[in-house]
This record gives C-alpha cells, structure tokens and sequence, in this order.
C-alpha cells in the first residue's frame, strides 16, 4: 500500500482504476433502511451542459432506481450516458435538477464523490499494476478501521471467486478475472450503488459474454444496485432489471428489457434496440393498410401511421399461405438463424429466419406477418 497514488479524487478524475467511495453517511443508510421502497436513487429534471451556449448533453433527466435494481443506460455514441453516471459520482456538477442516493440530496449543497456512496467500475479497470489482488481490494478499504479491512477484502475475494488469486499480480491474471478485482474493489466498502461504465468493453467477446454473467450474478447475490452503461444492445437485454434509452440527452424509453424490445415506443427505439422494418400505412381500429397488405395491429389507431414489425416477425409464405411478393436481394447466414433483406416495390425489408431453411438470393418469395405490429412515433 506505501506506493499507492495519493487521493482517490486523483484517481478517478485520470478514470485510471475501479474503485468504491466511503460507504453512505449513517443518516443515508437509515433512510434507507426505514422505507425499502423508497428509491436508492432519485434523479430529477436534472441538466448538464458542458459550456455556456452550448445545448445541453442532457436535459431533464428523470430517473429512480430501487434497491437492488440492476439499470442500463443504452444509447448511441453522445448521448449522455458517461455524463449522467459523473453527474451521480459527484465528479461533475449539474446546471440544474437533484440527485438524492438513499435519500440524502447530493447536489444542494453539494456532497464530494467520496462522501456518496458510490462505487465505480470503468472499462479501463486497470489495477495498480504492483499491487497484489488483495492488496488491490484493500486500496478500496482506506476509510474503514484497519482491523476490519482485511477480513472485508478476503470476503469480497470470495464473492467475486479470486480467493486462490490473492497473492497475484494483475498481469498474472486473465482480462475477465482483471475486472473481476476490479468489481471486488469497488464492492468491497459496500457502497449503495454501483456505477458501470462498459466494463466489459475491453475483453473479447467470449470472455465479456461469461464475466458479464458472472458480474450480473455477483451483483444479485451481494444484492448490490447497480447501473450499467453501454452502447451493446444485447449486453443491455441480458443484463439489466429495466432498461433506459437514451437519445440525445433524454431518456426516450425506460422499461423492462423484454417490455421495450417488444413494445418500442418509437422509431428510435425499434431501430436502436434490435433491428426493425417500418412500414408507414393508414390505420382503422386494430388494423392498417400497409405495403404488407392489412396488418393487424398491437392497439387501436386512426389515420396516418408507421408501423413497425420486427424481422423475426416476418416468415416465407408456404404454399397455400397467403403472402406478399418479394425478392431476396442479400442474405446472411449464421449457421442457428438467417437474416434476409428482401425488396418490396422501392422499400428494404428485413426477414429473421431459423437456418435450417435457406433461400439463395434473386429468389421471388412471399412474406407472410405472424404478430400484431406496433404503431411507433
Ligand atoms: N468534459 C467535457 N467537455 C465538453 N464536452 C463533453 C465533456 N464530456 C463529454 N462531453 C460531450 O457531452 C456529450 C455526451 O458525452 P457522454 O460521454 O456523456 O456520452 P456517452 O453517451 O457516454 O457516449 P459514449 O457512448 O461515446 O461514451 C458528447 O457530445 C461529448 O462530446
């Protein structure tokens, strides 16, 4: 511990290390404690701009989370995501709005990111490259008595399975067992929430699939609440409790992942979150006129609409099944699944089919629809 870097607020602000922040004020934790659910996390209207003039990165931001819940924001590149996890580590400072972690208003006036109780995990987790894996855990433990410290970070070990690892150094171990020390580091002080900025975005894609696992389960075990930030759609559908869109520095959708993915509220949503054909038609009732033929629709509407109908939502027509003409223009053939583009008078369509059947391309099929569409803003 005698090399370690000098402040924590040093080292967040280089976003060099994983680490947790001293555990909540008693006063926190008790508010916590006599209302469970009461939100651990409560954002309002809250607003950043980064420069006078400038629009803001986000713009009344609403959000709260219950303990225990595991959120990601998901967005393109710009949309705030990073921002708004600063924003509730206390390592920016918003324009406007408030943020209240179990209960205690952190923005007015406002709370240092070491007074919050806020654990961070970065993408860049990279450990003190001469400190051990214990000695890493025990880095996160500063503010607490020293008898404690130790048996905490070994518990924590355990948690995340790097007990034997204890004596290594971080390039004696793998990527994924890396941000493993990372997470037991940030864990460790126990903070009430935890932040995760793509922690998995430097490891391959075999080893983000089973450390996203294994971190997901740690966080349910230790029922730790945590949001996630990534711009991987499907990281997002498998990790979380409820998802948040977000576009442009606004949430545009929040839900459960399975809840947005099947009822998109608009365009946005539909295309940014799995892949999606939109069709624009005239409604009447549970049912619109579309290049499709009549579509049957999720809910009722009126008038001018565009709809949207997932790719696996289309199927080849069987003879004697009634169908739309179109043609195969590009296929791509996954080995479990096949996604076709098909052409329809001047407009693409996509078409998501198992592999076991597979159509060469130039062929003239038809397409049949096999579940309500969804009418999208
Ligand atoms: N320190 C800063 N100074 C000025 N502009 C900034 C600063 N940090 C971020 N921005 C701008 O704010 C916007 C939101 O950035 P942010 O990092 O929050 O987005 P993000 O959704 O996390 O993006 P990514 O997925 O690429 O990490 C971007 O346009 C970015 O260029």
């Amino acid at each position: 511990m005698t090399h370690a870097p000098s402040g924590l607020r040093a080292l967040l602000t280089r976003r060099a290390a994983a680490t947790t922040l001293t555990p909540p004020a008693p006063a926190a934790a008790a508010a916590t404690l006599a209302d469970p659910a009461a939100p651990l996390l409560e954002i309002a209207a809250l607003t950043k701009s980064y420069a006078p003039g400038l629009p803001p990165v986000l713009e009344a931001l609403d959000l709260r989370v219950s303990p225990g819940e595991l959120i990601t924001l998901l967005g393109p590149s710009g949309c705030g995501k990073t921002t708004t996890l600063r924003l509730i580590a206390g390592l920016e400072t918003p324009d406007s709005g408030s943020i209240r972690i179990a209960g205690r208003e952190m923005t007015a006036p406002p709370v240092p990111p070491e007074r919050r109780g806020v654990g961070l995990v970065f993408q860049d987790y990279a450990l003190f490259p001469h400190l051990t894996v214990l000695g890493n855990v025990l880095f996160g433990l500063q503010g607490l008595p020293r008898a404690g410290r130790l048996a905490r970070a070994r518990e924590t070990l355990a948690l995340v399975g790097l007990t034997v690892f204890e004596g290594r150094l971080p390039h004696q171990l793998s990527g994924g067992q890396q941000q493993r020390v990372a997470l037991a580091r940030a864990l460790a002080p126990r903070p009430a929430l935890l932040l995760l900025d793509e922690p998995f975005s430097n490891l391959d894609a075999q080893l983000r699939h089973s450390t996203r696992q294994e971190v997901r389960a740690i966080l349910r075990q230790s029922g730790t609440t945590a949001i996630l930030v990534t711009h991987d759609q499907e990281e997002a559908l498998a990790f979380s409790d409820r998802l948040v869109v977000m576009r442009a520095g606004r949430v545009e959708q929040i839900g459960p992942p399975h809840e947005v993915y099947a009822h998109p509220r608009t365009a946005f949503v539909a295309n940014f979150l799995g892949r999606s054909n939109l069709l624009s038609g005239t409604a009447t009732g549970l049912s619109a006129r579309t290049a499709l033929g009549d579509l049957p629709l999720e809910e009722p509407a009126q008038g001018a609409v565009l709809v949207s109908v997932r790719p696996e939502h289309l199927a080849f027509a069987r003879p004697g099944e009634e169908g739309t003409p179109v043609t195969i223009v590009a296929r791509e053939y996954r080995g479990h699944d096949v996604t076709y583009a098909v052409r329809l008078g001047g407009q693409e369509l996509l078409v998501h089919t198992s592999g076991h059947e597979v159509w060469p391309e130039g062929e003239e099929v038809r397409v049949r629809v096999t579940c309500p569409a969804r009418v999208v803003q």
